[in-house]
């Protein structure tokens, strides 16, 4: 059913909420203030309680309205419908002031927090109109053994013959490995991670499996050649299965990291830079020149916060890291060898058990820095971290909903939001990264 709305504000996922004879519903592909035709999602009847569509047509559109700059990912009616990409009728500053009113109004409803959160966009994010940013990419072999997306509606799948969300170095490398061509088994995972920048590999040994200079004449000859992982559910069947990324902060220093090829690291090619530079800042601005220091870092991965704040924080600091995947604890611990620290006591475990038990001369955090995963370190994490007496508490969230939620907690449990900061380093989709600062 095609039906004509005026869209009132935004939603959830990337939609936005009209009313149809008093009922809600979630559009697909809109923005608050405009006219448009929607194309009702099926099944739908009365007793629903709310209905989902999707836009056919713009009648009045709002000056944040762009052409989708990734088609396929557009609304269905124009020739999308693959997903992955939910506003890409957005323009980048129209999608700052979405996802700053998106985490702003969590924090308000969840986080029992009156305050407005700024969106920051990231270098260069403008100019390519929100594409090129992603270093990691994932798709489904289809029934020709082609790389694949599913589209919205339909049990068909649309071949790929480029990735535009992902960077330049990936789209390269998927290129000259002739991944757009196919010949994998129908159904496969077929996983692409290339590091930005890719000219890391010193001293990695070549991997079982990697392609010989000869074989890849041009972008993959060079002397970065090994520094990418092209895995089929899970295997590698090209390049290495360790990839070397290089991170470097705004005060000059730079940090190697080896990590798992399909393990987790921060997506966006200036993620790293943009989020180890504001937690490190934030963590010298709570130290305020201390020269001792205990941290904790946790959910921390293979350690992209535990270098710096190992060694670019106080003169002494002793760093307690937790991590619950056994490869990317392993990934740290050799992260740490190699940048020749020792202050670090990184373990493998859940973060609530392994909190249990801690040394002594690590239990009493100056500073706690979290990263959980979208369902947010809950209720018994965050009192473990306010029973540890830690005077700051610096949040990376990847989740508003979660973060919104912790945020209750922490302030029931005598934490003040000190700062607050969101990073858009998901641009196109509705996704948004935010960190913020308890303090007591
Ligand atoms: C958002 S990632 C952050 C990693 C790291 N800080 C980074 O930016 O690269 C969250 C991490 O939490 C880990 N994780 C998830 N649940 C966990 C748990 N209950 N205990 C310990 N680690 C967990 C995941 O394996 C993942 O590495």
């Amino acid at each position: 059913m095609n039906t004509q709305v005026r869209i009132e504000r935004y939603a959830d996922q990337g939609r936005c909420v009209a009313h149809i004879d008093g009922r809600v519903v979630f559009v697909r592909f809109a923005l608050p203030g405009e006219l448009v035709t929607i194309r009702l999602d099926e099944p739908h009847d009365r007793d629903d309680r709310f209905w989902t569509g999707e836009v056919t047509e713009v009648i009045e559109p709002s000056p944040d309205r762009v052409d989708p700059v990734w088609p396929l990912a557009g609304p269905l009616a124009w020739g999308g419908g693959v997903g992955g990409a939910d506003m890409v009728h957005v323009s980048i500053p129209g999608q700052l002031k979405w996802k700053s009113s998106t985490i702003s109004e969590q924090m308000r409803r969840l986080g029992h927090m009156d305050v407005d959160v700024p969106v920051a966009g990231v270098p260069d994010d403008v100019e390519r109109r929100g594409l090129g940013w992603r270093t990691r990419i994932e798709m489904i072999a289809d029934d020709d053994g082609r790389p694949s997306m599913r589209r919205r509606e339909s049990h068909t799948r649309v071949s790929l013959d480029a990735m535009p969300l992902a960077t330049d170095a990936l789209n390269a490398v998927a290129d000259e490995l002739h991944v757009w061509d196919g010949g994998f088994t129908p159904g496969s995972q077929i996983r692409l991670a290339v590091p930005e920048p890719r000219n890391a590999t010193a001293g990695l040994p070549p991997q079982r499996g990697e392609l010989s200079a000869q074989q890849t004449e041009g972008g993959l000859a060079s002397s970065n050649s090994s520094n990418y992982a092209l895995l089929i559910d899970g295997k590698l069947r090209a390049g290495s299965q360790t990839l070397t990324e290089t991170v470097r902060l705004n005060d000059g220093h730079e940090f190697t990291y080896t990590v798992d090829a399909g393990g987790f690291w921060q997506v966006h090619r200036q993620a790293p830079i943009a989020l180890a530079n504001e937690v490190i800042d934030l963590v010298r601005q709570q130290l305020d020149g201390a020269t001792s220091a205990v941290l904790w870092d946790l959910y921390s991965g293979s350690g992209l916060f535990t270098l710096p704040l190992a060694s670019a924080t106080a003169e002494r600091t002793q760093v307690l890291s937790i991590e619950g995947a056994k490869t990317a604890v392993k990934s740290a611990q050799r992260n740490l060898r190699a940048a020749g620290l020792d202050n670090v006591d990184s373990r493998a475990g859940d973060v609530s058990k392994t909190l249990r038990n801690i040394p002594k001369n690590l239990a009493l955090p100056d500073v706690v820095v979290l990263d959980p995963p979208r369902a947010g370190a809950k209720r018994h994490v965050c009192e473990q971290i306010a029973d540890s007496g830690a005077r700051s508490v610096i949040y990376v969230a990847c989740d508003p909903t979660s973060l919104a939620r912790d945020t209750a907690t922490l302030t029931d449990l005598g934490y003040d939001l000190a700062h607050i900061q969101g990073f858009d380093i998901y641009p196109n989709t509705h996704h948004v990264e935010t960190v913020a600062l308890f303090t007591k």
